[in-house]
């Protein structure tokens, strides 16, 4: 791995160049396009390109979506935990992974399209149930799933 001063890598210098030049190598932001329906719209044209749409139905998009999850386990498998920003992978090994995460990502758009569920609004409701089903002052700290929770 190349390290740059104060043991900078490339990833981390990228992240400061995208948060605009700020030195903290820890921050990591998406960019803020494609939107999810960006991504929905763009992979109903490849679909419609190649009149695919016959075979995904939900059920079939489904199990496609679970075999791209395995891909990205295969990546993570045999080699013990992993740190975050994934220092000790190549290049190579983290495009792999961009690829495999984006299959999932795509199918699971999809998917969420053929079962007229808006994904964008369904996380913005479900992270509300989230933030009340544990609230912060009662659960800092703790990963105890919220049955274990006296009063
Ligand atoms: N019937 C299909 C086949 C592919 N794709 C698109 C969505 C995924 O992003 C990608 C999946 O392609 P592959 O099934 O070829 O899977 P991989 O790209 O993971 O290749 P491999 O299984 O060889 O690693 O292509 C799709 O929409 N519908």
């Amino acid at each position: 791995l190349k390290m740059y001063h104060n043991g900078a890598t490339k990833a981390s210098i990228h992240s400061m160049l995208q948060n605009g030049g700020t030195v903290h190598p820890e921050r990591f932001t998406f960019s803020p396009e494609p939107t999810i329906e960006d991504i929905r719209r763009m992979q109903a044209e490849f679909t419609d390109e190649r009149n695919w749409n016959q075979f995904h139905q939900p059920r079939n998009l489904l199990l496609a979506m679970v075999g791209e999850v395995g891909e990205v386990s295969e990546l993570f498998q045999w080699r013990g935990e992993v740190a975050e920003g994934l220092p000790d992978w190549t290049e190579s090994e983290r495009e792999q992974l961009a690829h495999e995460l984006s299959d999932v990502l795509i199918y699971l758009v999809e998917l969420a399209e053929k079962c007229r569920v808006d994904l964008p609004q369904a996380v913005i409701r479900k992270m509300a149930l989230n933030r009340m089903k544990y609230p912060a002052s009662k659960v800092r700290g703790s990963a105890k799933k919220y049955t274990e929770y006296k009063d």
